[in-house]
């Protein structure tokens, strides 16, 4: 076990990448999917089935954990790891995000935001200064900067003006989080969708200096082929031998364009949050169990999948426990939906290694097109 942050990339595929980060809480493989656990939990997983599936991080969250149960309380108590029972690597993010899309009543400034909570009203503030001392309590192996997520639209007024308090901010973030080695610092690039502020804001952060970089401000409403337009120019512009974090990312095939354009990193809430909805991913495309036509199917979701839902139940059953409710529900749902996304990555990771990466993209747009899901 290493006492230091590394990466170590072992193989490329064009622009796509694979290899290992190295942390004192554990190794994370890349392309990495980090599922996550807003409040403290991986909503219907218990952490060990979380690592069944494949997962070498989680990720929390600053804002949620602030205003419930406290930075204060979970130090106090431990910290995150011993609270939640994972022990392996956690990234949080800084909160600035969830700031602008939970919270009630807030200001802006060049101090930071005050805010209003979404649970009790109670006022708040955070700052890159609050951000970092937060996820210093919270004990989390990779800190985000504090930043602000640029609206989408934005003009290119607005967005330089965001993008340059955010690089301000990420100056303070640095300053604050102090000397921790073992622990990492990411910078968050912004500029939303112009190129000249995406190369002017990865500029000033790799000056500033970070252990990894993410590209912030997208899967934001701009679309997968805007996303994709900015991702054909954006990650490159960061250091190439540090991990590259795309946030908020995404659907599968919005993350299979990402990797071959580069990132390393994704987070998104759409394997847990839409298996909760009754939707389900496969192989051959997407299905909602709620929907009458899986009845009396006694075929698993996804004929390769080894997850439990997969090997001991069929679609008439998991229809049936979708529709009364049942919590078995969300439990096979979710474990499915967050196994598919890890055989995904693990798929991507030996296609790079393999140099045959065009051929795991073909076959996986091919198979989503046959139908029949
Ligand atoms: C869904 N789309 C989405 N786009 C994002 C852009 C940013 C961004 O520009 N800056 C920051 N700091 N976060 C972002 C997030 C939140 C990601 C997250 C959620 C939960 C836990 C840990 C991490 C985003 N999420």
């Amino acid at each position: 076990m290493t006492q230091r942050f590394e990466f170590a990339l072992s193989a490329r595929d064009g622009r796509a990448r694979t290899g290992l980060i190295k942390t004192p809480r554990g190794d994370i493989r890349t392309p990495a999917f980090m599922p996550v656990g807003t409040a403290a939990t991986v909503k219907a997983m218990m952490p060990e089935n979380v690592r069944a599936t494949g997962a070498d991080i989680l990720l929390g969250n600053t804002y949620h954990l602030m205003l419930r149960p406290t930075a204060e309380r979970i130090d106090a108590l431990g910290g995150l790891h011993t609270f939640m029972n994972w022990d392996r690597p956690i990234l949080t993010d800084s909160g600035g995000f969830q700031v602008m899309s939970l919270s009630g009543l807030r200001k802006m400034s060049e101090e930071g935001v005050t805010f209003k909570s979404h649970i009790d009203g109670s006022k708040h503030e955070l700052t890159p200064e609050r951000s970092m001392e937060i996820q210093r309590l919270l004990g989390s192996d990779i800190v985000m900067c504090f930043d602000e997520c640029t609206p989408f639209p934005a003009t290119e007024a607005e967005s330089l003006r965001s993008m340059q308090m955010s690089m301000r901010w990420a100056n303070r973030s640095r300053a604050a989080f102090g000397d921790r080695p073992g622990y990492a610092l990411f910078g968050i690039q912004q500029g939303s969708v112009f190129k000249d502020q995406r190369a002017e804001s990865a500029e000033k952060l790799r000056e500033i200096g970070f252990e990894g970089y993410a590209v912030g401000g997208l899967a934001v409403g701009e679309g997968q082929e805007l996303m994709f337009d900015v991702l054909d120019y954006a990650p490159e512009m960061l250091p190439d031998d540090r991990p590259r974090y795309l946030m908020g990312v995404g659907k599968p095939d919005d993350i299979v364009g990402a990797v071959q354009r580069g990132i390393d990193m994704f987070d998104c809430v759409l394997p847990s949050r839409s298996g909760r909805t009754g939707q389900v991913f496969t192989r051959r495309g997407v299905l909602n169990i709620k929907n009458a036509r899986h009845q009396n199917d006694p075929r698993p979701l996804d004929t390769e999948c080894r997850c439990p839902a997969c090997q001991h139940y069929s679609r008439a059953y998991l229809h049936h426990v979708f529709r009364s409710q049942e919590i078995i529900s969300s439990m096979l749902l979710t474990w499915h939906n967050l196994q598919y996304y890890q055989d995904l990555m693990s798929g991507l990771r030996a296609a790079i290694a393999a140099g045959d990466l065009a051929t795991f993209v073909a076959d996986f747009h091919a198979t989503r097109a046959l139908g029949d899901v």
